[in-house]
């Protein structure tokens, strides 16, 4: 085990009677920086750091001593008008050239925040500017066996590099503001980013924003509201998320899979198990680790962690499939019958399902092993099942091998085009045809075009959702190994005994669609992806983007600029093509666009609460620009 990872017990706590501060309370918090004080909300106390976490007006959150924080009795309120802003004054009082060691995070405070100064302080505010004190985050540098360059600088360093990516964005806004301040409230840059001269140089010079953002959190150890439902729902979906599988897989079995036959009848417990099944699913797991870890492909780097450190990725999932294609087709070239996956697959899938609960126990354990920076905001609740189940550790790892990335991008998705496969070869037996029906092709080439794009672009999952913020637990390693392959083939497997003729415009209609779909979710994750990673990218320089308090910005026009999650637009339409073979006879076929659709609206809701949080009015901005969440002018 890693000597890193030491025992993960909370060192925050939100109700401590001897903390001057109490969680809830309003007091007056300092600006980094400066002597202003804005209003503040105390959300909790890090007894590691001794730093309180505090919530600004506009709901920036930041963490801060003791000693910069006051009561709020002893200030007086200043007028907006008569008030300068702390950009305002920072304009006058610096050269565009100098080094600030102001936090990005002002500008946000600054327009949102009403600005309350201490007398005293006000009078010295110009000399004291210098003397900067407060601190903004503690930095944890941690290093990983694979990066250990990466927290080698300096605190100060890190900050004034930071500070100075963002500082000619702030000089244009402040510019702004001064001209019209009857719109403090919507201060954001819609100019097309290639106006930003400097700016562009800067960025491309200093480390990423997100840097700065992960810094920021580096000693944040606090766990984020309970999603799912809390702690009762982490028991519900424990014992739901198998029963469903267990309920679909036999369902799709009837010769009448509708809901007329509902329940399906139980086969007897024994039929369940069987070991050469399960040790099949060992070898393929065995099989797609060996391709993972053979240094063949690139190294990408993950974005950063709280405690600014990125993950170094073997994204050779491209590799990996052809690999796995050309075994498949040699395997079958000397006589191996893929039609053992349709005729054992309620045994496949409890084979996978007990690796994947014997995972989760393992991770569930190793989690409690790991630094608290290594755990998962969203699954750090206290709660054993409730933590089990959502993910403790954010990035579990065995020295470089990342369980949580190669679970989602290798067996089970690689599975899902081998199950398809052999759902293909179990129609042509089943039907006794030459070939595979059209709607057996459709949805074969299909996936497999997701599953190969996915993997050609893997590097782009590094930005997603469940890479950057999911822990991993018990819900992604069953979705991951059981989820994916026995529920996204359930089209394939219901067309095995279920043809459904295609006519020839119909096809044409179908193709068309996923295409379109294609073409959607692939622009908008890869103008996503090249976004984040690189925001000084010259190719990007047309797109407009909102600045926010962490640094990072938001692209406000391209496909983003559309709806707020262009991606799962295309994503769904895929879906519609997927189903759309299987025809209107039975809801099985249909039953992963109905999954997928509440899947996607849940992951943006989720995904909403996030935003809002890390981005504060910035985010409240963007979503006043773009109105719609996944479908224009509907939804
Ligand atoms: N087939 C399947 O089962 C599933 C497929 N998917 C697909 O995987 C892909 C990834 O999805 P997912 O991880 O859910 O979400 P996204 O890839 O959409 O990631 C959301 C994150 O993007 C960033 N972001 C949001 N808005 C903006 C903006 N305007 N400008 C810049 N950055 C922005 C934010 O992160 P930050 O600001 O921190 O960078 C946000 O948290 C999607 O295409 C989805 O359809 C997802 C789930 C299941
Ligand atoms: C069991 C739960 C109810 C839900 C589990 C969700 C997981 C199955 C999905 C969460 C995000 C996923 C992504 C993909 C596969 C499904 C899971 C793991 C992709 C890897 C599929 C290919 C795409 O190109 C990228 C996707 C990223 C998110």
């Amino acid at each position: 085990m890693s000597q890193k990872r030491r025992a993960g017990t909370y060192l925050w706590t939100v109700m401590m009677p001897s903390l001057k501060y109490q969680k809830g309370e309003t007091v007056m918090g300092r600006w980094p920086g400066s002597s202003l004080y804005y209003e503040v909300k105390v959300l909790g106390f890090d007894l590691k750091s001794q730093l309180y976490t505090v919530i600004y007006k506009d709901g920036t959150e930041l963490e801060l001593r003791e000693q910069d924080l006051k009561s709020t009795s002893g200030f007086q309120a200043r007028s907006r008008s008569r008030s300068r802003s702390p950009g305002r004054r920072r304009s006058r009082s610096r050269s565009p050239g100098r080094t600030t060691r102001r936090s990005s995070s002002r500008t946000a405070a600054a327009v949102a925040a009403a600005a309350i100064t201490d007398n005293a302080a006000s009078s010295r505010r110009e000399t004291r500017l210098r003397d900067v004190e407060v601190t903004l985050s503690p930095l944890q540098p941690t290093k990983t066996p694979e990066n250990n360059g990466n927290n080698r600088h300096e605190k100060n360093e890190d900050k004034l590099k930071v500070e100075n990516n963002t500082a000619n964005k702030i000089n244009e806004s402040e510019k702004k503001v001064e001209a019209e301040p009857e719109k403090i409230q919507g201060r954001y840059n819609l100019r097309r980013r290639k106006d930003d001269g400097d700016a562009k140089s800067d960025e491309a010079k200093v480390e990423h924003p997100e840097e700065k953002e992960a810094k920021k959190a580096a000693g944040a150890t606090f766990a984020t509201p309970l999603d799912f439902g809390g702690k009762i729902g982490a028991y519900f979906w424990l014992l739901f998320l198998p029963a469903w599988v267990l309920f679909l897989v036999l369902h799709v079995n009837q010769e009448d899979p509708s809901l007329a036959t509902f329940p399906p009848p139980l086969p007897p417990l024994d039929v369940f198990w069987d070991a050469q099944a399960l040790s099949f699913i060992i070898l393929w797991i065995l099989f797609q680790a060996l391709l993972y870890v053979t240094p063949v492909g690139k190294l990408s780097e993950g974005m950063p962690l709280r405690s600014g450190e990125r993950l170094k990725y073997r994204t050779n999932g491209f590799f990996a499939i052809v690999v796995s294609a050309v075994a498949v087709a040699a395997a079958v070239h000397y006589g191996v019958d893929l039609t053992y996956i349709y005729s054992h697959f309620l045994q496949l899938a409890t084979g996978s399902f007990l690796i994947s609960f014997v995972l989760s126990i393992f991770l569930y354990v190793y989690s409690r092993y790991a630094a608290p920076e290594q755990l998962a905001l969203g699954g750090n609740s206290g709660n054993v099942v409730y933590d089990f189940f959502k993910g403790h550790e954010l990035n579990p790892r065995i020295k470089n091998f990342d369980l949580k990335f190669f679970c989602e991008m290798r067996p089970g998705l690689i599975g899902w085009c081998l199950i398809n496969f052999a759902m293909a070869l179990a129609e042509m037996k089943k039907q006794g045809l030459d070939a595979p029906s059209n709607s057996m092709i459709l949805v074969n080439l299909f996936q497999l075009l997701y599953v190969v794009d996915g993997l050609w672009n893997e590097e782009a999952i590094l930005t997603t959702m469940d890479l950057m913020h999911d822990g991993f637990g018990f819900m992604l390693a069953f979705g991951d190994l059981v989820w994916v392959p026995f529920t996204y083939t359930m089209q394939a497997y219901y067309l095995v005994s279920h043809p459904s003729p295609l006519s020839v415009p119909a096809l044409t209609a179908i193709v068309i669609l996923k295409l379109v779909g294609f073409y959607i979710f692939r622009k908008s994750n890869s103008e996503k992806n090249a976004f984040r990673r690189n925001p000084s990218d010259p190719k990007l320089s047309y797109l407009k983007t909102i600045p926010t308090a962490t640094g990072k910005s938001l692209l406000v026009s391209g496909w983003w600029g559309m709806v707020r999650h262009p991606n799962y637009l295309g994503d769904l339409l895929m879906a519609l093509a997927w189903s759309l073979p299987c025809g209107f006879s039975h809801l099985l076929p249909w039953y992963y666009m109905i999954y997928f659709i509440i899947l996607l609206v849940h992951r943006d809701s989720r995904d909403m609460v996030e935003c809002r949080r890390k981005y504060g009015l910035a985010w409240d901005e963007y979503c006043r620009t773009v109105r719609y969440r996944i479908i224009p002018h509907v939804y």
